[in-house]
This record gives structure tokens, sequence and C-alpha cells, in this order.
């Protein structure tokens, strides 16, 4: 096993700008699933924190240092984010694997994202002042008008394990860039790093109050948020069944939501690739990234026929090349899944495929070197219809499924056979049918001739139930921002809708 120096921080809740003991005391363990071993642990909210939180935010928004400021000064303090981030780069990586399992490769490239995210929102935040104002021209001598872009609120973000400080900073920095004050809630999986941030931000200066943390279970310290009368909107990303959750307790006060859930995306290869090296290395990062734990992998492969054996016989020989070690060791290129938990669900969708009658080509086991932690051998499944749970449902783990396709008509229609709508891919050299293939799929993200590849001025998120709204972009800024219209009437002369009593 790759050993780390750096130590576990013990961190307390992040509230007003300085650590607070939870109001309970509780606290909740830190599990390496490299390891399957306690390495610290974070402290455990309840909902007594939240309405502190939500207090603090509400004051921070009251007060000018956060309240008054212009886009260009809060630009500074996320420019000043960033900075912290890169020169802690490489702990907050070491961090990132030893509480998910990500390898360290994909930890340092999170962390390099987090930094060029917060950069990228410090521009859009100084570009706000000039569009904080905008006349809108009637025409009319008898009124004024204009728009105003101010913050929403305060905001509540709920965010999900696989890409811990990158996923929470895919809202912390709009959210920050467009005003509002924010109580982050990262999963209870994997909460270090953003209770990290929580360190950062103290030292930076935000003011008080403008960006909360909250470490704790789902259902104690999360859903008290969607609850809440003085959070403002909620964004979540997370699986399908707890944003269900949130959309229902938010609808109860018609509070906004955007909800980036799951998926099952496709990535259909065509017989008219030139290199079929390189449409195979696609297809295996699309699924096995992350150890497979990302929202948008594409987990179905959907491959034409005349292609299909020898696709297949280079993709088992890739696939048998992943070096799967713990995450901090040099090369690693598949980690252990995040927790028990997963690793047995993510089993168990296995077994059932093999129960339904499908064929495990590779994979699907623990791999005989590693006796403990989380992990799962990558796997590739065959013989999948399109009734089996395999080819529906999310594993949110290593695990391939493959169909194949003879006509175009079949590859979209095969594409198309999900509830969800995040992703799409498609692997081709001919132009048309790509553009024909971005049209039918219904997604939110298509990728051509390449799967995952992300980049933050780049709308994020889904359709079906993969969700709703965006995150990144200037979309997940707008998001943000309360839209508020001002009418000035300028006449000196009387309305004259109703009879004047004085005639
Ligand atoms: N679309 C995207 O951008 C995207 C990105 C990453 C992950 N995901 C999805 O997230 C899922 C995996 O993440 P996860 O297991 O952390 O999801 P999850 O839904 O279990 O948890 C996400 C967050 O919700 C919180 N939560 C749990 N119960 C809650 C409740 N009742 N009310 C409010 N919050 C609650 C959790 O504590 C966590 O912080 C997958 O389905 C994946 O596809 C989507
Ligand atoms: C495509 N990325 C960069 C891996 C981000 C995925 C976010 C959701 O899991
Ligand atoms: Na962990």
């Amino acid at each position: 096993m790759a050993m780390s120096n750096v130590g576990i921080p013990c961190r307390q809740l992040y509230i007003d700008g300085e650590w607070r003991e939870p109001v309970k005391k509780n606290r909740i363990p830190i599990i390496n699933p490299s390891t399957e071993e306690i390495i610290g642990d974070i402290p455990a909210a309840t909902s007594e924190d939240v309405d502190i939180a939500v207090e603090a935010a509400r004051k921070a928004l009251a007060r000018d240092d956060w309240g008054s400021t212009t886009g260009a000064q809060r630009a500074k303090y996320l420019r000043a984010i960033a900075a912290k981030v890169l020169e802690r780069k490489s702990e907050l990586a070491t961090l990132e694997s030893l509480d998910s399992g990500k390898t360290s490769f994909e930890s340092a490239a999170d962390m390099d994202d987090v930094a060029a995210c917060f950069e990228y929102y410090a521009d859009l935040a100084e570009a706000l002042d000039s569009k904080r104002k905008t006349p809108v021209n009637l025409h009319l001598d008898s009124f004024k008008t204009y728009v105003l872009r101010e913050p929403l609120g305060v905001v509540g973000l709920i965010t999900p394990w696989n890409y811990p400080l990158l996923m929470a900073t895919w809202k912390v920095a709009p959210a920050l860039a467009a005003g509002c004050a924010a109580i982050l809630k990262p999963s209870e999986l994997a909460s270090i790093t953003c209770l990290e941030l929580g360190e950062i931000c103290r030292e930076v200066g935000l003011p008080p109050g403008a960006l909360n943390i909250l470490t704790g279970w789902g259902p104690v310290a999360a859903a008290p948020l969607s609850s809440h009368p003085h959070v403002d909107k909620i964004s979540f990303t997370g699986s399908v069944p707890t944003g269900t959750k949130i959309m229902t307790a938010a609808a109860q006060l018609v509070k906004p939501v955007t909800l980036e859930l799951g998926g099952k995306s496709p990535i259909v290869v065509f017989d008219d690739i030139d290199n079929l090296d390189i449409a195979v290395e696609w297809a295996l990062f699309g699924c096995f990234s992350n150890a497979g734990q990302v929202c948008s992998a594409t987990s179905r492969l959907i491959i034409q026929e005349s292609i299909a054996s020898e696709f297949l016989d280079r993709l088992l020989l890739w696939t048998k090349n992943i070096k799967i070690s713990d995450p901090l060791e040099e090369d690693c290129k598949l980690g252990p899944i995040v927790s028990s938990g997963q690793y047995e669900k993510v089993l168990k969708f296995i077994s059932n495929a093999k129960n339904e009658g499908a064929t495990i080509l590779y994979g699907g086991e623990r791999p005989e070197h590693l006796k403990k932690g989380y992990y799962v051998q990558p796997t590739i499944i065959t013989d999948v219809n399109t009734s089996m749970e395999i080819w529906k449902e999310e594993v949110f783990g290593p695990v391939l499924c493959v169909k194949t396709f003879k006509t175009e008509e079949e590859a979209i229609e095969l594409a198309n056979d999900t509830k969800y709508g995040l992703a799409s891919a498609i692997m081709s050299k001919d132009v048309e049918r790509c553009e024909r293939f971005t049209k039918a799929f219904h997604s939110g993200i298509i990728w051509i001739n390449c799967s995952q590849p992300t980049f933050h001025q780049l709308p994020w998120g889904g359709k079906k139930r993969s969700g709703f709204g965006r995150d990144l972009g200037e979309w997940g800024l707008e998001k943000y921002l309360n839209i508020k219209q001002v009418t000035e009437y300028t006449s000196a002369d009387a309305w004259a809708f109703y009879k004047s009593p004085s005639n």
C-alpha cells in the first residue's frame, strides 16, 4: 500500500466564519475505502445547526461586507480561494484520495479544476457589475424601466461524494459570485476537502456567513435545508430518490430547486471509426474512470455489429491492462468504490445481471491481489437485453454493458432507451451522422468522438430523470440571481383611470 504522510485535519462545522462544534456534539467516522480503516471523523450537524447556519447566512446578506459587495469585490475572494487551493493542491488531492478512493492523478486533476472553476466565476462576478442594472427602452415618454440582477438570497447546496470538492465548487463558486450566502452540505461519505474549503475561506477572510459548511447525514443535516423557510433555493447533485425528496419538500414552500441527478448514458460506436484503439480508450475512460462513479459515465456501449467482435477483443486487452491498486500508488488507474454500501450495491448489480442471463465477459469480482478495500474489477457485460436491470439502472461503479446494432435507427433507439437523459456519446468519422445523432439524442450533454471531457464554460445538466437546471457556464450563475424588473412612472400627468372626486 502507498503510504501518505498527510494528516487528516479534525474540523468542526464551519458557521459564520468560524469552527463550531455541532449542537448535539455528534461525529461520523471517516473510512478510507482502500483500507476499510477509520482515519478520522467529521462533525454531524442536526437541524439545530442548520438553523444557526441559515441565520448566519441571512445576517451576511444584510451586512455591507457581503450584502453590498460588487461583483469585482467578490471576485477577489474567489481568486484568493483559487490560489489557496493551488497552494495546497497536493495535500488536498491526497485527502480526496484517502476519503473517496479516487486515484491520485484524478484527485490532482480535480484540484486544478476546482481552482479554475473559482477563477472562471471570478471573471463572471466581475462581468456581472456591468449587467447588474440593464435599462429596457419601451419607447414611451411616461415610463422608465430597467432590470436588476440581484443575489437570490440564502442558498442550500447539497452535493455527492464522487467528486467531493469539485461538485461543491460547481455550486459554491457561482453562488458566491452572484452574491448569495450559501450553506454547503457535502456527502457524509467524503467531506474532508469540503471542510478544508472552510479553512481556506477563513484564511482569505471571506466575510462570516457568506459560506457555511455543514457536514452530516443527509436526512438530518441536509433535509432541513429543503424545508427551511429562510432558504431561498436548493441546488442539488445526487441520486434520483434524494432529488425527489428534496423537490417534494421544497415544493411545499414553492422553493426553486436545481437537480443534477443520475444517468445511464450511451456511447454509440460506428464501424467507420479510423482507429479502433482510440475509440476503445474513450469507451474505457467513459465508464471506468473514477471507478465508474460518474453521473455521466457512458455505461451502455452500443456497438455496430460489423466491428463488435474485434472491438470487444481490443476492449478486453485494454481492460486487463488497467492498474488496480491503492489510489495513492503511482499509475493507479482504478481505485476502490467509495464505501462498503456502494461496493455491495455494485456487486449486487453484477450478480443480478448474471441471474437475468447476461454474460460477464470480464471482471465482476474483487481483484485477487487486493484482499482489503472496496475494490471491484472493471467489468464488461454482454448478452444484455433491454429489459434487464443492468441495461436500465445506474450502477455507479466500473460496469459496462454492451449491446450491438445494425442500423442507425436501431442505434438511436437503443441510445434513447433510458429514463435518464444526462449525456450521450457517438464515435464516428461521418460528420453528418454525428450531427444527426446530436439532434436525436435525448440528453443535455453530447460528446462526439470522446466521452467525459468537461469544461466549466459549458452548461452541465440533463433532462428526463437526470434532472433539470444547469450547473457551470453562465447558466450556472443565473440560477443564483433574482431578476427584478423596475418600472417607474415619469410623467407629471395623472393616470386618469378613475374619476377624480375633486372634479
Ligand atoms: N448529474 C450530476 O451532475 C451528478 C454528479 C455527481 C453525482 N450524481 C449522482 O449522484 C448519485 C450518487 O451520489 P450520492 O450517493 O452521494 O447521492 P445521494 O442522493 O445519496 O446523496 C447526495 C447528497 O444528498 C444528501 N441527502 C441524503 N438524503 C437527503 C435528504 N433526505 N434530503 C436532502 N439531502 C439528502 C446526502 O447527504 C448527500 O450530501 C448518483 O446517482 C449520481 O449519478 C449526479
Ligand atoms: C465529467 N466529469 C468531469 C467527470 C464530471 C462529472 C460530474 C458528475 O459526476
Ligand atoms: Na470516506
